[in-house]
Parts: C-alpha cells; sequence; structure tokens
C-alpha cells in the first residue's frame, strides 16, 4: 500500500515538474509563444472553415510536433550555455542541430497546413 502510493506521489511529481518546464516555455520562449499563437489562430480557422475530425488530428499532430521539438531545443540550448557559455565550434554545431530539427518539423507543419486549408480557401 505505501509502495503504492509513493509510486503515485512520485508520478503526481514528476507532472508538476512537467507542467513547471512548460510553464517557464511559454513565459520565457518567444518562439514557443509565437507557435501556440499559431495553435490559437489554426483552431479559429479550423472551426471557421469547418475541417474534418481526420483534419483536426493531424493538426493537432503536426503543432504538438513543432512545440515539442521547439521545447527540447530550448533544453538543448540551457545546457549548452551552462556547459560551456563561451563560443565554441562544437557548441555551434550542437545548437544549429537543434534549431535544424525544429525547422524540419516546421517545415512539414506548414506543407501539410497548406495541404489543409488551400483547397477550402480557393
Ligand atoms: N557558444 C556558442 N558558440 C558558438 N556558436 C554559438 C554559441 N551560441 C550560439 N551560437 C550560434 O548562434 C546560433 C543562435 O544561438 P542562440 O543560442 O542565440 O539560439 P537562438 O535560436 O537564437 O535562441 P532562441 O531559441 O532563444 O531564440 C546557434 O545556432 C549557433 O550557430
Amino acid at each position: 500500500m505505501n509502495k503504492k502510493k509513493s509510486f503515485f506521489i512520485s508520478r503526481l511529481k514528476s507532472v508538476g515538474f512537467a507542467f513547471r518546464g512548460a510553464y517557464f516555455l511559454l513565459k520565457t520562449e518567444a518562439s514557443i509563444q509565437v507557435q501556440f499563437g499559431i495553435f490559437l489562430l489554426l483552431v479559429v480557422l479550423g472551426f471557421c472553415l469547418n475541417i474534418s475530425t481526420t483534419e483536426w488530428l493531424i493538426q493537432f499532430l503536426a503543432i504538438s510536433i513543432v512545440m515539442s521539438i521547439e521545447g527540447i531545443n530550448t533544453a538543448v540550448e540551457e545546457l549548452a550555455n551552462f556547459i560551456h557559455p563561451e563560443k565554441h565550434k562544437k557548441i555551434e554545431l550542437i545548437k544549429d542541430i537543434a534549431a535544424g530539427a525544429v525547422f524540419m518539423a516546421s517545415i512539414f507543419a506548414i506543407i501539410i497546413g497548406l495541404i489543409i486549408y488551400i483547397p477550402k480557401i480557393i
């Protein structure tokens, strides 16, 4: 019983830590704020243009992938700045790769958005 309880409490604490991280991202990271704004805009657009259930799912999936990778990119940047605050070729490469991952997800999300909305707007 005690073991079960401590498992439940530790899971609950982990959710709290994750919530703190998500709050930090939304409060401090300009790119996450922009992406969240785009997410809200797409929700409004989705209702206005009456997209299908499948399109809603794909839209949520695309934006959640972009925002999640952006969060990981921020974590990598924070780690890099902490480990090596001075300029270094390796840090440059590490940060460029992390930013490249966000870029790739964003390009595919834009393509998905165009596939969903262009026929409806036309
Ligand atoms: N310590 C460093 N050494 C070498 N190059 C760096 C270093 N820090 C940053 N850079 C270069 O500058 C670019 C931008 O880094 P920065 O940490 O400002 O990321 P950013 O994407 O501008 O940050 P944010 O996501 O907060 O807007 C990196 O992709 C890298 O090319």
